[in-house]
């Protein structure tokens, strides 16, 4: 237990996928190249580091396709698929797919929610440098050289408590904090598996829908790459789901807007470090200290 390290990349479906691909270059500033992923679907691959890709969009359904888990070596994923295979969760090595995400290996599972889990190690990276197209510089490693990951998922599906006992129980994520919102009636849960506040958190589902992503964050590694991501999403009249905010729990100061696959993606900067030598659980009345207003947006 305890071996994933990192959030290694996601893939979602996107029914367009050229506004898509001006959303991630013009909006987001990552680097986007066109290839194929499996079943020989179109898709974008979207970079952000050395990493070949850490985002893979794909002709399909609006919807988070699969969500990249990494450890370290082959050593922690062989321990790791085996731990999983003992707690008795249906887990299959997948070469094939291991050669599409150019990853060493991968095995995939699913959550007690359905989502398609893959666990891998050894990332293809590139030796031509990560260029931005609107010059951000992506956070995804902290100032001691420790893994970060892409940034973060935040899970809605109705069954929160059994999703939570298997993150926490089977695959070894840590509690960061929680936030609960008396007078609304919501609780939410964060996770960490590095020193990210986290890496994934997990929030109710809306009425009446399936398991969904509810967004992902990227983080820039200033105040002004998010500001001028702010002004392109106001000239490209994407649509902002909150405003400019810092949240509570991990301190950071983002904005939220919708992608073309009606995905959210949060947008920030100064994300809070754990460290888990000196870590204690709180839980917080409040999502946010100030701003992420969701009434004045377009
Ligand atoms: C509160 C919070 C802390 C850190 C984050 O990275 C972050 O995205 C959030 C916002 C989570 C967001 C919310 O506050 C309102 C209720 C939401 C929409 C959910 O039901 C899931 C995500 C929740
Ligand atoms: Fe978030």
């Amino acid at each position: 237990m305890g071996y994933i390290k990192a959030l290694g990349y996601i893939g979602i479906g996107a029914a367009d996928l050229d506004a898509w691909s001006e959303f991630a270059s013009g909006v987001l500033g990552l680097q986007v190249t066109r290839g194929r992923d499996d079943h020989d679907v179109e898709t974008l691959f979207l970079r952000m580091d050395e990493r070949h890709h850490r985002i893979a969009v794909r002709a399909g359904d609006d919807e988070l396709t699969y969500v990249g888990w990494e450890v370290r070596d082959e050593e922690d994923f062989v321990a790791q698929v085996a731990d999983l295979e003992r707690q008795g969760v249906a887990v299959k090595e997948d070469a094939d797919l291991a050669s599409l995400r150019g990853v060493r290996r991968l095995a995939r599972f699913a959550d007690p929610a359905g989502f398609q889990l893959e666990l891998f190690f050894g990332a293809g990276v590139l030796s031509s440098p990560f260029v931005s197209p609107t010059g951000v510089r992506f956070v995804t490693t902290d100032p001691a050289g420790n893994d970060l990951g892409v940034g973060h998922v935040v899970l809605q599906s109705a069954n929160t408590d059994e999703m939570i006992d298997f993150y926490l129980n089977v695959l070894g994520f840590k509690v960061s904090d929680y936030i609960t919102m008396k007078q609304h009636g919501i609780s939410l849960t964060f996770t960490h598996v590095n020193p990210r506040h986290h890496s994934l958190a997990f929030g109710p589902a809306r009425p009446g829908s399936k398991p969904e992503l509810n967004h992902f964050m990227l983080e820039v590694d200033t105040l002004d790459g998010v500001g001028r991501a702010l002004d392109r999403v106001r000239e490209k009249k994407i649509s902002l789901t909150a405003a400019l905010g810092r949240h509570t729990n991990d301190g950071m100061l983002s904005f939220y807007m919708e992608s073309p696959s009606g995905i959210g993606v949060e947008y920030g900067t100064e994300g809070k470090l754990i460290n888990d030598e000196t870590w204690t659980v709180i839980d917080w009345d409040a999502a946010q200290l100030w701003g992420h207003d969701r009434s004045h947006t377009h």
